[in-house]
């Protein structure tokens, strides 16, 4: 199979370049630049020298020629750019995964509009796109033309929140979501944000009550509750490269146990090939999830019963986007779910 990336050269695109390198049915990788276009992508990042195992000569074209050649078209881009080769890809027979947030709210253009201040530009690509988050969404997934991959801090968040909703034991009025963010997050184009000096030896909430992953985390939960559920996220940066902790609060509508949520949660995730429940006394960590596209939950009850905690670890750039984009495809593609990301996490 022939796998395009479209912005092969940021944080997502390259993390998708290592994955596809080493993934079984990858035969051939396309990709893409705007900036680098007619360099060779180990001149941009020298650590795939050696590594193209010739599946590509590394050349970086434009993006028309991804879509030509490619089977499954990955998009790496801002938010706003995307839908266009969603076109382009639907209209010649191939598929497209979009990591930014253009195909993560399906036909609520509104809400679209509030948080990324732009309106569709192809409205039919929209109703027939799936969310990408295979925990919700399997069978969907397995017969999508477009694929939106989630948020980041939403997959971390919902993964942590989807058993106790879906049973109906957490109240649905304010659950709340503190999250921090390793640095790749912000991606490659040098910023304040994650300038060095600004960020280091630093550690700070940004976007405090009005960040864009807030109604994503919302809808999500709301899906599983049945009913609306009101998020209070607040996400910090953190002076480290990668990984996420989505510390999640959840007030419950009875007294619960430790042994009772563990049970939940096991049976809930018994299946999944990317969820690992700790046993109780753990603490998930970042460590323990980096460069693997593991999400490990953690549980706590705290407040007599009556408050769930729970933690949630992943990869920002693995579970949190490339990783997650691979497991889609391999979804689409009929092959086996964990092929090429069932790495072992790093021990540190
Ligand atoms: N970093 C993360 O942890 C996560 C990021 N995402 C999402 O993935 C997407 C990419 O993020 P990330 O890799 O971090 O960002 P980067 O800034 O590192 O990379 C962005 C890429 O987009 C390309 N690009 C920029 N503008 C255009 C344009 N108008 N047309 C075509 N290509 C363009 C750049 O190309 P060039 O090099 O040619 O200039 C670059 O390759 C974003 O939507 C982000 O929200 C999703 C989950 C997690
Ligand atoms: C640390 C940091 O800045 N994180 C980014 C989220 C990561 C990202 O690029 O967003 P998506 O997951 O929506 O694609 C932010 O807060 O905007």
């Amino acid at each position: 199979m022939v796998a395009g990336i479209i912005g092969a050269t940021g944080y997502v695109g390259v993390e998708l370049v290592r994955l596809l390198l080493a993934h079984p049915e990858v035969s051939s990788l396309a990709l893409s630049s705007v900036s680098f276009e007619g360099q060779n992508i180990v001149d941009v990042y020298p650590n795939l020298r050696g590594m193209l195992r010739g599946k590509t000569d590394g050349v970086l074209t434009g993006a028309d020629a991804v879509v030509a050649a490619a089977d499954v078209v990955f998009t790496a881009l801002p938010h706003g750019v995307a839908e266009q080769y969603a076109d382009a890809c639907v209209k010649q027979g191939k598929k497209l995964i979009d990591l930014s947030a253009d195909f993560r709210f399906d036909e609520d253009e509104a809400t679209f509009v509030e948080w990324y201040k732009k309106p569709y530009a192809f409205p039919a690509m929209h109703s027939e796109s799936v969310y990408g988050l295979p925990e919700m969404n399997r069978e969907k997934i397995r017969k999508a033309r477009v694929i939106g991959n989630p948020g980041c801090y939403v997959t971390a968040a919902t993964l942590a929140l989807l058993p106790l909703l879906e049973k109906g034991l957490a109240k649905t009025d304010c659950v709340i979501v503190d999250a921090k963010s390793g640095i790749t997050g912000t991606g490659r184009n040098p910023s304040e944000k994650n300038n060095y000096s600004e960020s280091g030896e630093s550690f700070a909430p940004y976007n405090v009550g009005k960040h864009r992953h807030q109604p994503e985390i919302a809808r999500n939960c709301s899906k599983a509750a049945g009913k609306p559920v009101n998020v209070l996220f607040t996400p910090h940066l953190l002076p480290m490269s990668r990984g996420i902790i989505a510390t999640v609060y959840a007030q419950t509508v009875r007294p619960v146990t430790e042994e009772e949520v563990f049970a939940i949660f096991a049976e809930r995730y018994a299946e999944e090939p990317f969820v690992r429940v700790l046993p109780l006394g753990d603490t998930a960590t970042t460590k323990n999830v980096r460069l693997s596209n593991w999400c490990d939950l953690s549980i706590h009850v705290v407040n007599g019963g009556n408050t769930v905690e729970i933690v949630s670890a992943i990869d920002n750039m693995v579970k949190g986007a490339a990783g997650q984009a691979v497991q889609n495809m391999n979804l689409i593609s009929g092959f086996p779910e964990t092929m090429g990301i069932d790495a072992i996490p790093a021990a540190f």
